[in-house]
Parts: structure tokens; C-alpha cells; sequence
């Protein structure tokens, strides 16, 4: 359990824009976390992923750290910014770019 945590804050602490979710940006396995990526690709910066079906026990253990039941969740700069509904309508209010973008200037990219 302190294990799964460990791994649960490091993720956080390294990665400035990371998406838990289920399946890959390029094979999702839900509707709620296909939307969810295409938003945050649409951006055009790099990004961490989790999928949580490979990693039960973040599965397990995530929502109550996050203190959020569900998935996908999409972390920026440590901390939770919100699942589907949320991630969706930012994007559509131009909110979720400029997030990502100063999160993941574009002069750190490779
Ligand atoms: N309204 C939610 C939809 C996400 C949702 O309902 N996710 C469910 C089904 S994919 C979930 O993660 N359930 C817990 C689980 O599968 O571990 C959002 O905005 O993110
Ligand atoms: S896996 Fe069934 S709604 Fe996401």
C-alpha cells in the first residue's frame, strides 16, 4: 500500500502534465478517457500517461489519494485538475492550452 503511494507521488512530482487513464493516448480503452486524451494531445505538448488497467493497484489506491472516485484524472504541476467532464469543458472554453502550455514550455520539448 505505502509502495503504490510512493510510486502515486513520484509520478506526480515528475511529470508536470500526466494522465491517468485507461488504455494509451493511441488505443484508449474508454469513452470517457478517449476524450479525455484527444483534448490534452490537442495541445501539442508532451505528456505523461498511466494506463490503470495495467496497474491495478493504482487503480486502487489513486482515488483515494486524489480524493477523486473516478477515471481518467489529468494532473498538472502536482495537482488534480479534474476527469472528463472537466478536462472537456476546459478545452472548449480555451482554458486547457494555456494550463499545458506553461506547464510544458515549448522550448523543453525534444
Ligand atoms: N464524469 C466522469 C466520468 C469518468 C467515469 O465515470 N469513470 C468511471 C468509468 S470509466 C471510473 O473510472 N470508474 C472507476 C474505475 O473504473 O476504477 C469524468 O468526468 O471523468
Ligand atoms: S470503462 Fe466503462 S465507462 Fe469507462
Amino acid at each position: 500500500m505505502t509502495d503504490t503511494l510512493d510510486v502515486i507521488k513520484q509520478q506526480i512530482g515528475d511529470n508536470p502534465v500526466l494522465l491517468y487513464m485507461k488504455g494509451s493516448p493511441n488505443q484508449p480503452m474508454c469513452g470517457f478517457s478517449a476524450q479525455t486524451v484527444q483534448a490534452v494531445m490537442s495541445c501539442g505538448r508532451r505528456f505523461a500517461f498511466v494506463d490503470i488497467l495495467q496497474n491495478p493497484d493504482i487503480r486502487a489506491e489513486l482515488p483515494k489519494y486524489a480524493n477523486w472516485p473516478t477515471f481518467p484524472q489529468l494532473w498538472i504541476n502536482g495537482e488534480l485538475v479534474g476527469g472528463c467532464d472537466i478536462v472537456t469543458d476546459m478545452h472548449a472554453k480555451g482554458q486547457l492550452q494555456p494550463l499545458i502550455e506553461a506547464a510544458v514550455p515549448a522550448d523543453e520539448e525534444e
